[in-house]
């Protein structure tokens, strides 16, 4: 038996829904994660403070007993944002992040941004403040091939954005290529880079080969391997600018499992025991701290935790159940397609 115990670990990026779903799918992230930065794509999205504290008011009246989780406030960033608005909620805590949706990239993204000009002040103010903006990075254009959207993004969007704003602070999330990687190597510490769980263990073959399989459906889509093992080196390097943000994304399984079906992998209940697998198979299972619980809270200005994560790897592998019944139907728990020998431990 081997263990090892980590500082409690964030997570930066996270989608936990409203009503029956938000209900349903927070305590699989408070069992093991202090505080998580809490994606606005609702439906309407959280767009000003007053939305804001309005759903962190939800999430805490749907915390299991007993749990000690912080949700981490975030703005939906539209063309008629208000930047004294995005200010005062920054200022009085609540907010710790804008977000940025190309308008159509992703779920719930129709509100987003068509035009980066009329979002030019809000990235000013932000950039005086120090508060930072995550991005989901990809294009939309209906031209450019869906595997390449995110290099095309960081070449004509994000990359003049950050030229035109320095200091701005940037996450890019759920990185999905090498082109990224690379990227984010080549920048200052104004920018961070969240990667996610599946990313680092699924490619398009796992979605594509023998049979379409909707739950390894997401965005960015995943791409080909050489893409994912550029995301393993970057991941467990122990480099400070990338971060955990699993992006765990719950939509019922209908939703899901339909000729038209929503992207989101759903990896909150698991993903502590394989990100552990994955650091051990790469032999870096002392970066996990760093990748997990310590280079997030750096980049966002937060003290890392003080209690601990224990997790442990045992002779026989770890169980979980297929799906997490909610009372938004079931969602289908991230399956790796490999036995798990480890898990947290209680
Ligand atoms: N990642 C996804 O595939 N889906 C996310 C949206 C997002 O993070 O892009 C969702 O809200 O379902
Ligand atoms: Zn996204
Ligand atoms: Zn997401």
């Amino acid at each position: 038996m081997t263990q090892i115990s980590i500082p409690r670990p964030d997570d930066w990026h996270l989608h936990l829904r409203d009503g029956a779903m938000l209900q349903g799918v927070l305590p699989e992230t408070t069992r093991h994660f202090a505080r998580a930065i809490i994606m606005p794509n609702l439906v309407p999205p959280v767009v000003t403070g007053a939305q804001a504290a309005s759903y962190r008011e939800r999430i805490l009246a749907a915390m299991p007993e007993g749990a000690q989780f912080e949700p981490l406030m975030t703005l939906y960033l539209t063309e008629d944002t208000d930047p004294a608005d995005v200010a005062a909620a920054h200022a009085s805590g609540l907010v710790k992040a804008v977000k940025l949706y190309p308008a159509g990239a992703t779920t719930n993204s129709n509100s987003g941004v068509r035009d980066f000009d009329k979002v030019r002040a809000v990235f000013d103010k932000m950039a005086e403040i120090g508060l930072p903006l995550c991005v989901h990075g990809e294009v939309t254009t209906a031209e450019v091939d869906i595997f390449d959207r995110e290099a095309v993004f960081i070449e004509t969007v994000l990359d003049p954005i950050r030229r035109a704003h320095p200091g701005l602070r940037v996450v890019m999330e759920h990185i999905t290529t090498k082109d990224g990687v690379d990227y984010a190597r080549a920048q200052d510490d104004t920018l961070g880079a969240t990667i996610t769980t599946h990313h680092l263990i699924i490619n398009r073959n796992h979605i594509l080969v023998g049979g379409i399989k909707p739950h390894y459906y997401c965005l960015p889509v995943a791409k080909r391997e050489t893409h994912r093992l550029a995301l393993r080196e970057a991941a467990t390097s122990g480099e400070a600018r990338f971060f955990l943000g699993t992006d765990s994304a719950p939509h019922a399984d209908e939703a899901k499992e339909s000729s038209c079906g929503c992207a989101g992998c759903f990896t909150a209940t698991n993903t502590m025991a394989l990100l552990a697998h994955v650091f051990e198979e790469e032999g870096k299972l002392d970066a996990l701290e760093a990748f997990a619980s310590r280079n997030g809270p750096r980049f966002y200005g937060l003290p890392a935790n003080t209690n601990t994560l224990t997790l442990e790897k045992t002779d026989l592998p770890a169980q979980w159940p297929d799906k997490l019944i909610t009372g938004a139907g079931p969602v289908t728990i991230f399956n790796p397609g490999f036995p798990v020998y480890w898990h947290v431990k209680d």
